[in-house]
């Protein structure tokens, strides 16, 4: 079995090397993504394991130029801890696993196994030589949906992914802001550099500008040493405001003086710093709304909103839904170490009448923790939290969703029914719970405020 180790890190790349050698497979060695492409001109090779962070090129895009070149060679990515959350959209983006560093020798070992018994053989692989193919087919088909809302939203960030305009994420909570954000960056000329997310909730208005811009020893109490902010480390990168709407109005002041200069000086010190940073924000709530009043400013608002994005409820694309099912549970069995498993169609019919406040990360949760309880490779109502057995009060039964639909309903009923559904969810589940909030937050998968914000606003006897 052939095998190719791309690091620039010589002693790593000599370790690795070695380390797969002495367990009898042949090696070659390559420490730049140029000479990788180069050997791979002439060699078939049964494995690759590339390091993520290399010159010139990213291990992601290394990746997809071997997957274009010999599409059924596994690739192995290895990474460092702070880049998880790339690594885990590379396995989305077509790599078979990543490994962390320090990387541990038998999990390594055991891993190249499992890679090279899926590999499809060198001999069955045709090098193909074409120009890559639009990924809006099956390859990334789960990711991205096949209703209109969905396709228009990855179609606009084709588009805008590789301008440097800033991009204004707006969808509710948990419908994938930060992970448009995510890809936004990766397809675009800034990929190899950073994606830093911050949510602006969390920064105070006298942490803030030190968070961003960082500090210098002796700047406050407390400053013992010097500080990047975030904008040093996302320099020629992303990076993503979380949550602008919470951004304190003495913080916005500071970034609207940052994104027109584009220069930081670091809290305490007087040294300026140029900065090519570009921003992606996301908000749930409307900013523009608060436009001309004192929470949003007007200028900050347009400087932030070059280009803007709507990521639509899982409620509005559920003929999405069975899609997302299916990559959230493999995810999930890959994760939990479970055989892959299937819905019942009970199941399916509840997710479909069910209307997702928490969206994707509420249907991502609910599965995880399906798969593991579910005994079976079936997932069945049992494996579901109490709020989805009485479908009855819960949800609009299918008879009557059709008849919604045939009656085309407008915007405003539909919001109608959609409160009266939440309402009767909690007020079930709190009964269930015999009124323990903690509880009844967790199997609605919100927080305890948010329950106790909409016990308020609806009335609910709790
Ligand atoms: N297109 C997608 N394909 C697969 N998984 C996705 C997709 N979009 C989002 N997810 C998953 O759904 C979850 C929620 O996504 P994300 O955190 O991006 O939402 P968000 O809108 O930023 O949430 P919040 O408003 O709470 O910050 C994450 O676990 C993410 O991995």
């Amino acid at each position: 079995m052939k095998l190719l180790v791309i690091d620039d890190d010589p002693s790593f790349n000599k370790m690795l090397t070695g380390f797969l050698l002495r367990n009898n497979y042949q090696v070659e060695s390559a420490h730049s993504p140029q000479s990788a492409l180069e050997l791979l001109k002439d060699h078939v090779f049964n494995l690759v394991l590339t390091d993520f962070k290399l010159p010139g090129m990213d291990g992601i895009a290394l990746m997809q130029e071997i997957k274009r070149i010999y599409p059924g060679t596994p690739v192995i990515l290895i990474t460092n801890y702070s880049d998880i959350r790339t690594a885990v959209n590379s396995i989305k983006l077509g790599a078979y696993e990543f490994v962390n560093k320090p990387v541990n020798p038998d999990e390594l070992l055991k891993t190249v196994e499992k890679a090279l018994k899926a590999e499809r053989k060198p001999e069955e692989q045709e090098k193909t030589t074409e120009s890559p193919k639009k990924t809006n087919g099956k390859q990334l088909q789960f990711i991205i949906g096949q209703t209109p809302q969905s396709l228009e939203l990855w179609n606009y960030v084709d588009v805008v992914a590789p301008t440097k305009m800033s991009v204004l994420i707006l969808g509710e909570s948990g419908t994938g802001k930060e992970y448009v954000a995510n890809i936004i960056h990766q397809k675009s000329k800034r990929a190899n550099k950073q994606f830093v997310a911050i949510d602006c909730g969390v920064l105070s208005k006298e942490l803030a500008a030190s968070e961003l811009f960082g500090h210098v020893k002796g700047a406050f109490t407390g400053a013992t040493q010097d500080k990047k902010g975030q904008f040093e480390v996302a320099n020629g990168g992303t990076l993503f405001l979380d949550e602008i709407g919470n951004l304190p109005y003495e913080v916005q002041v500071q970034l609207l003086r940052v994104l027109q200069e584009r220069i930081i000086k670091r809290v305490g010190s007087d040294k300026e710093i140029p900065i090519d940073v570009r921003i992606i924000s996301a908000t749930n709530e409307s900013l523009s709304q608060n436009r001309n009043s004192e929470e949003f400013r007007n200028d900050l608002y347009h400087r932030i909103n070059e280009f803007e994005l709507n990521v639509p409820p899982l409620r509005n694309r559920l003929a999405d839904l069975e899609e997302y099912c299916e990559f959230f549970i493999s995810e999930a069995c890959l994760e939990l170490n479970k055989n892959h498993k299937t819905l019942s169609e009970e199941v399916l019919l509840a997710f479909k009448n069910y209307d997702w406040p928490g969206n994707l990360r509420e249907l991502k949760n609910l599965i995880k923790r399906a798969v593991l309880l579910a005994p079976t490779d079936k997932i069945t109502m049992d494996q579901l939290p109490e709020g989805f057995k009485n479908t009855e009060n819960t949800f609009v039964d299918s008879g009557n969703k059709s008849s919604i639909q045939q009656n085309d309903v407008t915007n405003q009923d539909l919001k109608e029914i959609q409160k009266a559904q939440e309402i009767n969810t909690i007020k079930k589940v709190l009964a269930d719970t015999k009124f323990n909030k903690s509880m009844a937050a967790k199997i609605l998968n919100i927080d305890r405020s948010t329950l106790y914000k909409k016990i308020k606003e609806y009335g609910i006897d709790a």
